[in-house]
């Protein structure tokens, strides 16, 4: 099983709020020495960057994020840096701790180091600043951003100027990734008490530079509502299995995949899979293919069903091939290049509920279990599912239109239907059975080509087959297959092909 960390915690803005409401009113901590602490945090970040601090220009809204802002420019005026500090809604109507954090700067202020402006028209733009502090809006944001927000943040992109962001960069939405209007371009955004969700969806990823966490005194009881986290590779290992006394001992994979023109999606799972080192990897095929992958796959054990003329999977293979499923313990990885005959589709339709193996569904047999109006999954039995976009919008009623909607859609049917799902996209998203997701900060699309799926599915069926969790098999699986992106990013120009995945 996957296990989170506080810092990899990902909130809602309404989760985020209730958290420091509770927080509040009910331990006595109170709103100002959270704002301090959090302040305190994002100035220690800045001062250990190597951003050049010598004058700052402070973006200041006036609910909390500005007073954070203001808390940042107190520890770096300790540190002789100046501020300058435009309040983009004037001063008058200040949050209460923003208006304390005011007036506490101005009594630190010994040597007039700070410069206020009341509104942003008043702003001297010729001034010399070399960072900007972006501490307009937070979790507060409710609709696109209105009147000199838009302005402060056109201005502060066009500034060749390093920009750190409180909470959130002003304008991005903290649920769901989209941009209100306009939104501040971050080089830094320090994450107060929990990142929020929307730092890591739709245009998430490409406003916030990097996601620095500040932990804030919250009460850990308050923070397990939370059920969408930052997978972290570290939790999943990528130590080979060593085959143990017996061969079967590592781990064994059926593999019930391949169909006439498709043959080599079953031949790159297959090596995918017997590349990590499982005990054995075991065909299933129909028999008139056999010829093929004697030749494709020397080492891997097949078991050909049906007649010399088969070349699909039909109904009347089914009982063969739950006979060999007997075999050994294992589990099983049902779909690349299975095709979508008629009958392939019926015989899917009947394996499933039949067979008592954990399994990965992926490609057309996902394509025939989206026709499923019926579930029949065995009790006890796990499946990941690893659809991706354009497979996993045939299990839904309406078009998957953002992420946000992908997240919420995964999230509900992986628990409804008890199974896990490896929805691949940007972000790629885990989501388990009960109810918990997992998003990556990387791209998991290359693994929605052709090809490159089978391989991430073999990985998948391996991890699996060698006894890992469900959702743990699906982030060895991608952790497995991004390194190998990795590789050939920073080593060649091409991006690989399915077979360097191997
Ligand atoms: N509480 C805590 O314990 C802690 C909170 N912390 C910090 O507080 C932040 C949340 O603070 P917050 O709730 O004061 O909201 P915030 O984001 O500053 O903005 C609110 C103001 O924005 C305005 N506004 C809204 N939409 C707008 C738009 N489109 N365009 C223009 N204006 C718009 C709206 O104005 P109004 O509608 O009232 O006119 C409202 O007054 C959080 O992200 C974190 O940084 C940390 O210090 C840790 C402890
Ligand atoms: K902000």
């Amino acid at each position: 099983m996957l296990n989170a960390t506080l810092p990899h915690y990902l909130f809602t803005a309404s989760q985020s709020r209730e958290i420091d409401r509770r927080t509040i009113e009910e331990t006595g901590m109170d709103g100002f020495t959270l704002m301090e602490i959090a302040g305190l945090s994002a100035a220690k970040h800045l001062l250990g960057s190597d951003i050049n601090l010598s004058h700052g220009v402070y973006l200041c809204g006036k609910g909390n994020n500005g007073g954070d802002a203001m808390v940042v420019a107190r520890y770096l005026l300790q540190n002789e840096i100046a501020a300058t500090l435009v309040f983009l809604s004037g001063t008058d109507n200040l949050s209460p701790d923003a208006q304390r954090n005011l007036e506490l700067l101005q009594q630190f202020d010994d040597h007039h180091r700070i410069e206020v402006y009341e509104s942003w028209d008043t702003l001297e733009q010729t001034e010399h600043w070399d960072f900007i502090i972006d501490g307009m809006l937070g979790t507060g944001l409710d609709s696109n951003l209105r009147g000199d927000y838009l302005e402060a943040v056109h201005w502060a992109n066009e500034q060749d100027l390093p920009v750190a962001s409180m909470d959130i960069p002003t304008g991005l939405h903290a649920d769901t990734g989209q941009l209100m209007g306009a939104c501040i371009e971050a080089d830094y955004t320090f994450a107060f008490g929990g990142r929020k969700q929307g730092l890591y969806l739709e245009e998430g990823p490409f406003q916030t530079g990097s996601v620095l966490y500040c932990e804030l005194p919250f009460p850990n009881s308050y923070k397990a509502r939370c059920d969408t986290f930052l997978l972290d590779e570290s939790w999943v290992s990528l130590e080979q299995a060593r085959p143990g006394r017996h061969k079967y001992a590592s781990g064994v994979l059926y593999l019930i995949a391949g169909s006439e023109g498709l043959t080599g999606a079953a031949m790159l799972a297959a090596r995918s899979a017997w590349a990590e080192g499982l005990g054995a990897v075991i065909l299933v095929c129909p028999r008139g293919l056999l010829p093929v992958y004697e030749i494709g796959l020397p080492s891997i054990i097949k078991k050909a069903v049906g007649n010399k003329s088969d070349d699909f999977f039909k109904p009347d293979h089914l009982p063969e091939v739950l006979d060999i499923l007997e075999e050994k313990e294992g589990a099983v990885l049902l779909g690349p290049g299975i095709g979508r005959q008629d009958d392939t589709v019926a015989f899917i339709n009947r394996f499933l509920p039949r067979n008592p193996r954990n399994t990965v569904i992926d490609a057309d047999g996902l394509w025939a279990l989206a026709q499923w109006e019926q579930w029949e999954k065995p009790r006890g039995s796990q499946w990941i599912l690893t659809p991706h976009p354009g497979e996993l919008s045939r299990f839904s009623d309406k078009p998957i239109k953002s992420d946000a909607h992908r997240l919420h859609f995964v999230r509900n049917f992986s628990s409804r239907r008890q199974l896990t799902i490896l929805s691949k996209g940007m972000p790629g998203i885990i989501g388990t059975s009960s109810g918990e997701c997992y998003l990556t900060n990387y791209d998991t699309r290359y693994f929605s080509r052709a090809g490159s799926g089978d391989v991430l599915a073999g990985k998948v069926g391996a991890s699996l087959a060698r006894g890992r969790a469900p959702d743990a098999s699906c982030a060895e699986g991608l952790l497995r297959g991004k390194k190998k992106l990795d590789h050939y990013l920073t080593n060649a120009d091409d991006l690989p092909e399915p077979r360097d995945f191997i």
